[in-house]
């Protein structure tokens, strides 16, 4: 069994890495820059060396003999990625590491990898961890989704490490939906805590956020728990409270009113503006993801998305 990992930002490389220290990985790039020479995605993931099993391509033909591949460009990224090499992926095992909602269609990453490659066995790999943290070979504890029972307990396995511990599930659309909105929260959470509304203000995002994170999952037939588990509950939680997240610091910056750099991949905006989209048709009540998709679009500033929030009908908890 060999593994390849496709996109060589920062998770990527990181689980490249991590993935390295019990066989052989093969890491391809669109572009691999200095980091053949360097040894180091100094860009992305800096202070954190390639182990000598990671091989580095630029060349797709080599990860042909893969029998993993996991798939790390960002969501909005993906189907191009797929599309553009549905021969070499065909038959695979493709495991989604991104977490997001396809704007233009309003599906998640698994959906995605069914309708590019159909006779792909799809997964996806998500949870509450930091790039860096899994580099580093910190303790981390990741669900690994995939509808075929079989082949999730195969993942499993082949991508489990010393550090690195993956819980299975079935619920692909559970665990899609929350590293998705979380990121949404966590944007949410951020705008808070820069526009100085307070530690409480935070909690009560973060546990009104939960609750469209369930209503979003029991519309779509999730299972609920999947939701309080590690790619829910768990990356909520982590993503929501720490100035490492992006999807964080970029409510901070617009809670702050400063400007954020639009390179960095920040999931939880594109896809803000797919769940409300969602919402919308489904007649959900979402409204703090309403309100981050009203504050990404400049209709709204964030103090007055928090007052509309505070003025809404009062209700059941
Ligand atoms: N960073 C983290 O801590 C974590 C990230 N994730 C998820 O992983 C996903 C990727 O994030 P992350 O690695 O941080 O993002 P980065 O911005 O660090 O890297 C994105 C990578 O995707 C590559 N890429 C973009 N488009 C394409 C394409 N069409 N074909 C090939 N490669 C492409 C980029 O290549 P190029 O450099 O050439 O543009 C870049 O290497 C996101 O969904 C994120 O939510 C999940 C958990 C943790
Ligand atoms: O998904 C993550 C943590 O689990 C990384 O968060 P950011 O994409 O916000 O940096």
């Amino acid at each position: 069994m060999s593994i390849a990992v496709l996109g060589a930002g920062a998770f990527g490389s990181a689980l490249a890495i991590s993935l390295a220290g019990s066989g052989p990985v093969t890491l391809w790039a669109r572009d691999l820059r200095d980091m053949a020479a360097r040894r180091e995605n100094t860009a992305r993931l800096p202070d954190c060396p390639f182990p000598k099993n990671l091989t580095l391509t630029d060349n797709l033909n080599d990860i042909a003999g893969a029998d993993i591949i996991l798939l790390a460009v960002p969501m909005q990224k993906l189907r191009q990625m797929l599309s553009a090499n549905t021969e070499v992926l065909s038959g695979k095992h493709l495991v989604a590491c991104c977490k997001g909602i396809e704007l233009s269609t309003g599906i998640g990453p698994v959906s995605v990898i069914q309708q590019e490659v159909p006779d792909a066995i799809a997964a996806i790999l998500t949870g509450p961890s930091f790039a860096a943290d899994i580099a580093r070979g910190l303790p981390t504890a990741l669900t690994l989704a995939c509808a075929d029972d079989a082949a999730g307990r195969h993942l499993q396995q082949a991508l489990t490490t010393a550090n690195l511990r993956l819980y299975r599930t079935t619920d692909t659309i559970g665990a899609e939906l929350g590293g998705a909105l979380k990121n949404v929260i966590a944007i949410a959470c951020g705008a808070a805590m820069g526009a100085g509304l307070g530690e409480s203000a935070r909690a009560a995002l973060m546990t009104r956020g939960y609750a469209e994170m369930q209503r979003l999952a029991r519309h779509l037939n999730a299972n609920p728990s999947t939701l309080s588990g590690l790619s829910g509950f768990g990356d909520l939680t982590l993503t929501c409270t720490s100035d490492q997240s992006r999807n964080y610091r970029l409510g901070l910056a617009l809670g702050l009113g400063e400007t954020f750099d639009p390179g960095t991949t920040v999931e939880g905006a594109a896809t803000a503006r797919a769940v409300y989209d969602l919402s919308q048709a489904a007649d959900l009540d979402m409204p703090i993801t309403a309100a981050v998709a009203a504050v990404l679009d400049g209709r709204q500033d964030v103090p007055d998305a928090m007052k509309s929030l505070l003025a809404r009908p009062l209700k059941e908890e």
